[in-house]
């Protein structure tokens, strides 16, 4: 057996063509979406994902901007340039790239974020808004990979949800929208016990350690779903947390890359039209 893959390259195109639909009829009325990018030092990772911003921004037809700033940038100056973004009525979203140096405070920046700009909708106020289910931004990580289940025809209801990690940023959020659509989640971290046994209970298994091959194929049930968010470095090559073997256990898989990665982005295009639209 072999699993399918849920090629988020080709679905990111597809949601991409629907969104340039939207920025040339939102254009009719004057207004063009923008997005502000802001990366502070130079992790080799973050540049991927800003180049990769910006090649999707052309293809939503999008206004961008790209502020790379030196490491030793201080909290002041960095919340001096979010201000001004905040008030620039060309950019409607603004995304800083985590992680910060040590430095600056990333509490005090997401803060600093005029939440209606807050295209990863980290804001306190956002993330409050996501728990209660009246929200205006999805988190884009969690937002892809719940398109990516609608696509393939994946429904988290009654099902049985494991979420590996609880980040602000991807384990926590990704639960909560599993819950929303009625999954029955766990959440696993690195103080959980009996970890492949609740991993081999999942219906739905989602991968966010940052280890590479955490997920190996005696913690799959089979048929299972395994979505991989991980995005490792081993030996200059991008892996994902899910072990490829998992594919010949799982019923459907996402690849790294072209799974979730790409997925991420175009929500992240999305919130940014949303923004705009507003
Ligand atoms: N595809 C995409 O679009 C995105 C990919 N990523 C990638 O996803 C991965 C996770 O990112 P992020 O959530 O920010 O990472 P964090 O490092 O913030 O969180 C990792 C989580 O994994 C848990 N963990 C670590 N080791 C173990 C272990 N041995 N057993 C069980 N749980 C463990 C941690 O537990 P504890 O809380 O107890 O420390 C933590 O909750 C990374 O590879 C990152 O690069 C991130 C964002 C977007
Ligand atoms: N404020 C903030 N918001 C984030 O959403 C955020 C962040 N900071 N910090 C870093 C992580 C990581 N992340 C990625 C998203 C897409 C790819 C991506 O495009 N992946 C391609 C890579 C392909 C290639 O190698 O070019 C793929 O998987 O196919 C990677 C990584 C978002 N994050
Ligand atoms: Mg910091």
């Amino acid at each position: 057996m072999s699993a399918i893959l849920m090629d988020g390259k080709a679905l990111s195109a597809k949601v991409r063509g629907k969104i340039l639909e939207e920025t040339h009829r939102l254009e009719q009325t004057g207004v063009r979406p923008g997005l502000a990018v802001i990366l502070v030092g130079e992790d080799p990772a973050s540049q991927v994902y800003v180049r990769n911003k910006e090649k999707a921004c052309v293809e939503c037809g999008f206004y961008s901007e790209k502020y790379v700033l030196p490491a030793e940038t201080t909290q002041d100056e960095l919340l001096g340039l979010v201000d001004e973004l905040n008030h620039n009525e060309r950019i409607h979203g603004i995304l800083c790239q985590l992680p910060l140096p040590k430095q600056i405070s990333e509490e005090a920046v997401i803060a600093a974020i005029d939440p209606k700009k807050d295209v990863d909708a980290f804001h306190p106020s956002n993330v409050g808004r996501i728990m209660i289910g009246d929200y205006d931004f999805l988190p884009c990580t969690p937002a892809g990979v719940m398109e990516l289940l609608d696509e393939y025809g994946i429904d988290p209801k009654g099902k049985r949800c494991v979420v590996i990690g609880r980040s602000n940023i991807v384990g926590k959020p990704m639960s909560m929208l599993l819950l929303h659509r009625h999954g029955t989640v766990t959440i696993c971290h690195s103080r959980t016990e009996n970890l492949a046994e609740i991993c081999r209970e999942a219906d739905i298994l989602v991968a966010a350690v940052g280890r590479a091959n955490f997920v190996t194929p005696d913690m799959v049930k089979p048929g299972a779903a395994v979505i991989d968010v991980g995005m490792n470095r081993v030996d200059g090559k991008l892996c994902g947390d899910v072990d490829p073997a998992v594919a010949e256990v799982a019923g459907y898989m996402t690849p790294v890359p072209g799974g979730v990665g790409p997925m991420t982005i175009t929500m992240l295009m999305k919130n940014t039209l949303k923004a705009a639209q507003k």
